[in-house]
């Protein structure tokens, strides 16, 4: 199943190829483990490269410490390819900063893949692109790196947190780029929830994009996922996070794949 094992990893890595190419940290196939299509077999295109830093980050390679292998679009499809699931997930990192995933995107829509991005909201694609599903997770205060919460997993990463702060708080959250996804594109806003507290937070999020805009955001539109790289912090935020999906009437999501996987690569 895992691919990714065989491209080298080198950070400093250009594209060898004169044509376009994307930095692509993990190419795998697994069940969607989150979000409305919860379940369906998935081939995952995770980019490297972040514009923002979430302490909590679960794919810590593609933003605190970015690790990746250029790959040519065409090779990108060929590996995809090689599966048999219909379902595309362009993640990553946030895939929307790379130019290429556009162009990756309307190839892989030609070739009849239904195509779900995971990105943080900050970058809205072109209209017409032909996403099938934004999975937009706008980030919440809760997620902003602070020199007492440096990145999981990279506690020497405490200085980076400082610098980081302030560029993640100011660039977290872009109403007129969630107004364009949401309008552009069938979409789900599934918030990362550390717990109840960040419930205020969302209400207000909601309340001002539907004072913005006429595209309908229903209830069930809205996801609450508990935070948890592994099973056993999972263990500790989704009792909560479920008491407030009851409670407020949005829609609860688990994280299939670290309920099967725990935090395993490619999964
Ligand atoms: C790694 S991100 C990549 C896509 C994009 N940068 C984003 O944040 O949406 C993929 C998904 O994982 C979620 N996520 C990342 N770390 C998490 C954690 N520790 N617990 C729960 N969800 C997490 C993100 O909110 C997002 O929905
Ligand atoms: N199985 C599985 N489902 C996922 N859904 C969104 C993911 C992501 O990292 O974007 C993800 C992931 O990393 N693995
Ligand atoms: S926006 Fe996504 S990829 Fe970037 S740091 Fe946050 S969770 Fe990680
Ligand atoms: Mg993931």
């Amino acid at each position: 199943m895992p691919v990714s094992s065989e491209l080298s990893v080198d950070q400093d890595s250009q594209p060898d190829s004169e044509g376009p190419a994307l930095p692509v940290n993990e190419l795998f196939e697994s069940l969607q483990g989150e979000g409305v299509l919860a379940g369906v077999p998935s081939i995952f295109i995770r980019t490297s490269g972040c514009n923002l830093r979430c302490w909590f980050c679960d794919s810590y390679h593609t933003s605190w410490e970015p690790t990746h292998a250029w790959m040519d679009l065409d090779e990108v499809i060929d590996r995809v390819s090689e599966f048999d699931a219909n379902h595309v997930v362009l993640t990553g990192g946030e895939p929307l900063i790379h130019e290429e995933s556009i162009a990756l995107i309307n190839r892989l829509a030609n070739r009849g893949y239904h195509i779900t991005v995971e990105t943080n909201g900050t970058i809205a694609p072109p209209p017409g692109t032909p996403i099938d599903l934004a999975s937009i997770s706008p980030k919440l205060a809760s997620s902003t790196p602070t020199p007492e919460r440096p990145p999981a997993g990279g506690e020497e990463d405490a200085v980076d947190a400082e610098d980081w702060q302030q560029r993640h708080e100011a660039g977290r959250i872009d109403h007129d780029e969630l107004t364009a996804l949401i309008e552009r594109f069938p979409f789900q806003l599934k918030f990362v929830l550390t717990g109840r507290d960040d419930l205020p937070e969302i209400e207000d999020l909601i309340a001002d994009l539907r004072a913005g805009t006429e595209t309908e955001i229903a209830d069930s539109d809205v996801l609450l996922m508990p935070e948890g790289q592994t099973r056993s912090q999972l263990a500790e935020t989704r009792q909560e996070v479920a008491e407030v999906a009851i409670e407020s009437g949005y829609r609860y999501t688990p994280r299939l794949h670290v309920d099967l996987w725990n935090d395993a690569p490619e999964t």
